[in-house]
């Protein structure tokens, strides 16, 4: 029986059983990735930003296979993964603008005394051989985020995808090789925990860029020793509607950025904090909207919400809303389930203590929290281990601004909600969600070193 099994989590059909890469299979990639420093140092930036190009090229060309590929291997909605596409092709032509854009800086020695007549030119110099970790629910856009800078800065790459997205991520590799990158630059391996484990740790690997869950980044950064760390991890984030909120905006992005990819996102509005000025008829309109959503087959192309990844995922959303349930909490909509397919749910009176709104939950459930200060709200949202990412929908630029400096998170959105990303803006949380910075400009930093001429 092979290792894993790819299973359709729609339809429960295996797509492909294949066994994972060996830890020799590990030591012989790093090795040639070691020996393709030379290729990636010969390659001057704008050829590295002309391939980058292509690849954004052929992204486009092969949007549709992608797409596809994406859809049956996670149950991600057709049109979501064809988004995932559109934002993936901006990543790698982000990557490719800023390629040629990695620009130092140079300091005069004579700043401060002594005088010593002397200039330091600094530049950004590649850390060598990056791995690169990505997880299931964006496999394509996250896995361009990651190669696209670290090649942009001539870096060498072991990519590791998960391990449901073997065919999506094999495809992305396959247009990275047409693209012009070189077998000893970029090597795509899925080895089990354990060979995983042997990669993190092994010595001519100079950087982990990660995206996944606290428990893996725990073990990672156990495992690591002095290596630079790039982690994206999870998140909790708040949506807020203040009393002069524009609704049905709020209600807009509240479904479009909880209810797509079945909420499986980090940057999810995972807690709905709503006024109670506003409440009922926020509560209201978005129950409304709600239930014209269609559930079902995720290949189809006006399905909103399709599967969770797996049963076992589905199994515990679905216990997380039978526990609030059970302690008070209301239903607003939804709790129906069918295989992996968990209706979008909206709950109320949610114990703030609930697992549904303590832990990161990933699935389609808003809990809606009724307030009515600002200070309750601000303690309310930073009494969390994580820091992603926060919305707000408020005509009040004064509330923005005191929310932008008092809450514990990377980024606030106005009139929008904590799933906002532009591919090019920095992009990473505090606390637990993670540390260093992804967007394109910033990611080629973290995979870079500033090294100094003194003349
Ligand atoms: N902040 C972000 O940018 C971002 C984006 C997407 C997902 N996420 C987070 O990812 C999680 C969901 O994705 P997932 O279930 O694929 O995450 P996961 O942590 O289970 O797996 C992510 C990747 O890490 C690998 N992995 C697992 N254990 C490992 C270990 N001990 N050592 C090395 N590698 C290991 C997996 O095989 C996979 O490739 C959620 O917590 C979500 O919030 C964060
Ligand atoms: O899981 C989140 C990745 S993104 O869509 O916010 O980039």
């Amino acid at each position: 029986m092979a290792d894993y099994q790819i299973i359709n989590p729609y339809n429960g059909e295996q797509i492909e059983a294949y066994d994972f890469h060996t830890r020799e299979q590990v030591a012989q990639a790093v090795d040639t990735l070691v020996a393709g420093r030379k290729n990636q140092q010969s390659t001057p930036a704008f050829e590295r930003s002309n391939i980058l190009l292509k690849l954004a090229q052929l992204l486009q060309d092969r949007k549709d296979d992608l797409a596809r590929l994406i859809t049956e291997e996670t149950g991600k909605t057709i049109s979501d993964s064809r988004v995932e596409i559109d934002r993936a092709y901006n990543t790698a032509l982000a990557s490719a603008m800023e390629a040629r854009a990695i620009n130092g800086e140079a300091l005069d020695s004579d700043a401060y005394p002594p005088m010593r007549e002397k200039v330091g030119v600094v530049l950004w110099k590649p850390l060598g051989t990056v791995l690169c970790i990505t997880p299931f629910n964006f496999p394509i856009n996250i896995a361009v985020h990651k190669i696209g800078p670290a090649f942009a800065a001539g870096n060498t790459i072991l990519f590791k995808p998960g391990p449901q997205n073997k065919r999506s991520a094999g495809l992305l590799v396959e247009l990275c090789y047409e693209a012009g990158m070189d077998k000893s630059v970029l090597q795509m391996l899925i080895p089990d925990i354990e060979a995983t484990s042997f990669a993190v740790s092994h010595p001519q690997i100079q950087a982990i860029n990660f995206t996944g869950g606290t428990a893996a980044a725990n073990a990672i950064a156990a495992n690591a020793g002095y290596k630079k760390m790039l982690f994206e991890l999870g998140g909790n984030d708040p949506l807020i509607v203040m009393p002069d909120a524009d609704l049905d905006a709020a209600v807009k992005a509240t479904i479009n950025q909880r209810f797509a990819t079945a909420g499986q996102r980090c940057t999810a509005a995972k807690r709905l904090f709503v006024h109670s000025e506003v409440f009922d008829a926020f509560a209201e309109k978005l129950v409304i909207a709600t239930a014209k959503l269609k559930v079902g087959d995720p290949a189809e192309d006006d399905t909103f919400v399709g599967p969770l990844i797996h049963t076992a995922a589905a199994d515990e959303v679905e216990n997380r809303i039978e526990s609030a349930v059970k302690a008070g909490a209301r239903v607003l909509f939804g709790h129906q389930r069918q295989g992996n397919i968990l209706w979008p749910t909206i709950l109320d009176n949610v114990a703030d203590d609930a697992e549904i709104v303590a832990e990161e939950t990933f699935g389609p459930v808003v809990p809606l929290r009724k307030f009515d200060d600002e200070n309750e709200l601000i303690a309310l949202i930073n009494n969390s281990p994580f820091g992603l990412q926060a919305g707000v929908f408020t005509q009040n630029l004064a509330l923005a601004k005191r929310l932008y400096n008092q809450l514990d998170v990377g980024l606030l959105a106005v009139n929008d909600g904590p799933g906002f990303r532009a591919e090019h803006f920095p992009f990473g949380g505090v606390k637990e969600s993670g540390i260093g910075k992804e967007g394109v400009r910033y990611a080629i930093r973290e995979m870079s070193y500033q090294k100094t001429l003194v003349i």
